[in-house]
């Protein structure tokens, strides 16, 4: 059985936590000089074998629970035998003997039954408790990474995996496991007569026929409630999200209803198909009631004729009951049964078609060369070309301004450096290797994003610089800090470094939040960075902080990339490039840029300039 540990994720589990301590003074390990353990390289993180050891276990316990099944199974007979034995032979003999025996018999099968049964019950919770184990940390992950070209729906298969659990601890996993054994059930009622069999027979047909209608009736119905369920829980995490902004501007009532409007329709599809299930239900149990009166009815008729005993009767009702149960039982599980098969589907999808799980040649450390070779993005599902042809070079060490008026595509661009979005065609290389190509984990250390819109991670200020990592050295975050020219910013702040963040910042104001985000960015001594509007929310000494932070990067030779609309920083970069609606419009040297810039009428010498570059 698996060990649940709280901090094995699909990353550290693969090699992070061996080496992994947390933070740490001195040492003079970590990022970025190649000797600590900031660049280990984790391989490809082998989603198969985890979807691969998850089914495992499930085939594994489900063949002992069958076991167990049987067993039970065989021994619930003992109560029919037990009433035709007493009404056959002990009512006949009055043999009190033979009444003690067969009671002592039929108590010890009963709590045996019982005591199998539970066991059945003990694995199955075991055995989902282990599929969640295996396969939550691995679906995360791979939820993490297929968001990013998708919508984020991806990380419903969390809830998936809630629903594939529920399934394996549910009545109707134990009816399916019983089905299998109602043919004998079946055996034993030809065994007391043909007809009684026969009416069984019948009565099973018709159930499965009922079964296929029920589905059929149902499938849409649920498909639609849950497609709505979806869409209202995506909802409700915007909601928290942008908890602040909603209070600030009153939309509670309209983002209330938004979700209203979602979750109204997941319950009338809701009430739809359940209405459906719950008359097919009673048609079914209608129609098992209606057995028990025919074979009663046919049982009495018969043994007026002397073919059969009374107890004979009632043992065939009995055991009757118990072979049509499953079938009924299924009938009532059918959907939760659909839904888990469903939602298995969408965890192996997600799981197998991962990019996190495929092999990527190890590459040495970059050293920070950038070639942008004709980029084309067009959003999918839109015809708007937002970048058009892009082609331009960054040597290792190179600074580059991107400015260009609002909407030109300079985020865009920003995003496409990082990796975060692809584009349509075309490619960016990092040490003339595509983006596509880098072992994500080993990209991902190498580089630094500062993105327009910042967010910091809840925890403290040394968790957020490190990217949440725990297997660094304190040093490496206070390199961060000061390469950033953050580090005397964080000591004025009353706990420092230990200093918790909270999940929308506070206490930080815009601009700390943005110098926090910056050392982030740094941290591990990357070769290239993004640094998209870095002084949007700075004063005056965080963009002095903001400049000498570049003027280090130089130093560092780290490739930096800045995306601005203000002049201050021009003057620190070696190149600038000026988008202009998704094209270069300019590129090369920044004297000559500002030349002909200047030539154009454009003045950058203060303020913001975006507006004179349409
Ligand atoms: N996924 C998308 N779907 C449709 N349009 C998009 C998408 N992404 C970007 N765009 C469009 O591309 C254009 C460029 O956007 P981008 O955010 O890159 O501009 P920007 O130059 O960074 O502007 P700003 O300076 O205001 O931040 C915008 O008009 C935007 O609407």
């Amino acid at each position: 059985m698996t060990t649940i540990d709280g901090e094995c994720g699909p990353i550290l589990a693969k090699g992070g936590r061996e080496s992994g301590k947390p933070f740490s003074s001195g040492g003079g390990k970590g990022s970025g000089n190649g000797d600590g353990t900031f660049h280990k390289r984790l391989g490809p993180i082998d989603f198969d074998a985890s979807l691969k050891a998850a089914v495992k276990a499930v085939r594994h316990n489900l063949a002992i629970v069958m076991l167990f099944t049987v067993i039970s199974n065989i021994l619930v007979l003992a109560i029919p035998i037990y009433l035709f034995q007493i009404s056959d032979r002990v009512l006949t003999s009055r043999s009190i003997e033979t009444l003690v025996m067969l009671t002592v018999i039929i108590v010890g099968a009963i709590l045996l039954q019982a005591m199998f049964d539970a066991l059945r019950r003990f694995i199955l919770m075991r055995t989902a408790v282990e599929v969640a184990a295996n396969l939550g940390a691995p679906i995360l992950g791979a939820a993490a990474r297929a968001s990013l070209q998708g919508s984020g729906k991806e990380y419903q298969t969390l809830g998936d995996l809630q629903q594939v659990r529920s399934f394996l601890v549910s009545r109707t996993l134990l009816s399916f496991l019983d089905a299998p054994i109602a043919p004998l059930f079946v055996t034993a009622v030809f065994l007391i007569h043909v007809d009684l069999g026969i009416i069984v027979v019948a009565t099973a047909i018709v159930l499965l026929i009922l079964t296929q209608i029920n589905q059929k009736l149902t499938a849409t119905p649920f498909a639609e409630a849950n497609t709505a369920q979806v869409k209202a829980n995506l909802h409700v995490e915007s909601m928290s999200r942008n908890s602040q902004i909603i209070n600030a501007l009153a939309m509670i009532p309209e983002a209330v209803r938004i979700w209203g409007r979602d979750t109204a329709s997941s319950l009338r599809a809701q009430v739809v198909a359940q209405d459906r299930n719950i008359m097919m239900a009673a048609l079914s149990k209608a129609v098992r009631l209606l057995t028990q009166v025919a074979l009663l009815g046919w049982g009495a008729f018969l043994s007026l004729e002397g073919q059969l005993t009374g107890g004979m009767v009632i043992a065939a009702s009995i055991i009757a009951g118990r072979a049509l149960a499953p079938i009924e039982g299924a009938i009532e599980g059918w959907n939760q049964y659909s839904q888990a098969r469903a939602a298995y589907g969408r965890i192996t999808a997600l799981l197998t078609s991962s990019p996190l799980a495929f092999e990527r040649l190890s590459l040495p450390k970059p050293e920070g060369r950038l070639d942008v070779e004709r980029l084309l993005y067009v959003p999918q599902g839109t015809k708007r070309v937002v970048l058009n042809g892009l082609s331009f070079c960054l040597q290792p060490g190179d600074s580059l301004a991107v400015i260009g008026n609002s909407g030109a595509g300079k985020t865009t661009l920003g995003k496409m450096l990082v990796g975060s979005i692809l584009p349509t065609s075309g490619s960016v290389r990092l040490d003339l290797m595509d983006l596509r190509n880098w072992d994500q984990r080993q990209f991902g250390e190498n580089i630094g994003y500062l993105p327009q819109d910042v967010q910091l991670f809840p925890g403290t200020i040394k968790a957020n610089i490190a990217r949440m990592r725990t297997d660094i050295d304190d040093e490496a975050i206070y390199r961060a800090a000061v390469l950033a020219d953050v580090h005397e910013m964080i000591a004025n702040l009353p706990h420092g470094y230990e200093t918790m963040v909270a999940a929308d910042g506070s206490p930080l104001s815009g601009g700390q939040k943005q110098r926090i985000a910056l050392a982030r960015a740094f941290f591990g001594d990357p070769r290239f960075v993004v640094l998209d509007e870095p002084n949007s929310n700075l004063d005056g000494a965080g963009d002095a902080a903001l400049k000498r932070a570049l003027t280090h990067a130089k130093e560092h030779g780290i490739t930096v990339v800045t995306i601005t609309q203000r002049p201050e920083l021009l003057q620190t970069v070696d190149k600038i490039l000026l988008l202009v609606n998704g094209t270069v419009a300019l590129f090369g040297m920044r004297q000559d840029v500002l030349q002909a810039l200047s030539s154009r009428g454009i003045s950058v010498e203060c303020g913001s300039f975006g507006h004179q570059l349409q």
